[in-house]
């Protein structure tokens, strides 16, 4: 393992974090799924009150089932040994997360982190466009990604952002990011949302420090 790896290996073990086997993860992502479908489902309906309130009572009562055995922490599932982990209940594209955006990070061979992703009215900030909170969420994540990716995984400490135009929901996106260098246990890299028009709406530059313990 890399001295990355191992630092990112000691950074997820002092948090105590379980690993799921596929099935597990599976079954818990198909549930994720269905709750992501409820949220945006909440967010859209029109039924009377009183569905409401049944409503309501029945998702109460699947909560406390689900809650009937729980761990102490969500769980995570490997460190790769370029230090990358996947983090099972991350915000974003969790699988397990019912709240994640639905953004699978995809490396490509030269190193930069991609995904292509649609956004629904759940990360809408000014109406018909994506949530600026949103927006930098998916690129820290995405610029954390390239970080790892390559060899060089950190947290990050500085994330600058240009908002060039709105972001639309509703329709395809596009994100990218790639390491523009690294100094030391510094890491900076380089990131955009592009629309479905390819020009681009976001763009951000972060620097990932590597934790020394
Ligand atoms: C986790 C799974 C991932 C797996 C990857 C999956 C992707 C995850 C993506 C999400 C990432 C996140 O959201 S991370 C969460 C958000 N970020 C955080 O919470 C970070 C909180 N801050 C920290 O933990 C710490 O401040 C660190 C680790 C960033 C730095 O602490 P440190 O290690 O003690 O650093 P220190 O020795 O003081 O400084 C080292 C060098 O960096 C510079 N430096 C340090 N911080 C800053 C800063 N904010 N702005 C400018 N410069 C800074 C110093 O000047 C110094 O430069 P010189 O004198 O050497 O020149």
């Amino acid at each position: 393992m890399t001295g990355a790896g191992a630092a990112m290996r000691r950074v997820l073990e002092s948090r105590e974090r379980a690993s799921l086997n596929g099935e597990q993860v599976a079954a818990l992502a198909e549930l994720a799924q269905r709750v992501r479908e409820l949220n945006e489902a909440v967010v859209h309906t029109e039924v009377g009150a009183d569905e409401v309130a049944a409503i309501r009572d029945e998702v109460a009562a699947l909560t406390a089932r689900l809650s009937a055995a729980r761990r102490e922490h969500p769980p995570l599932v490997g460190v790769g040994e370029d230090g990358t982990v996947r983090h099972l209940a991350s915000p974003v594209g969790g699988v397990l997360n019912p709240i994640a955006p639905p953004v699978a990070i995809v490396v490509q061979p030269d190193g930069t982190a991609r995904a292509e992703f649609t956004l629904n009215v759940l990360y809408e900030g000014p109406p018909g466009f994506v949530h600026g909170g949103v927006s930098a969420m998916i690129l820290d994540q995405l610029l954390g990604v390239a970080a790892s990716a390559n060899g060089t995984p950190g947290m990050t400490a500085t994330l600058d952002l240009r908002y060039r135009r709105p972001t639309p929901h509703g329709v395809p996106l596009v994100a990218e990011a790639k390491v523009d260098r690294t100094e030391g246990r510094k890491t900076f890299v380089d990131a955009r949302i592009i629309g479905p028009d390819g020009r681009t709406t976001v763009e951000a530059t972060a620097m990932f420090v590597m934790p020394l313990r």
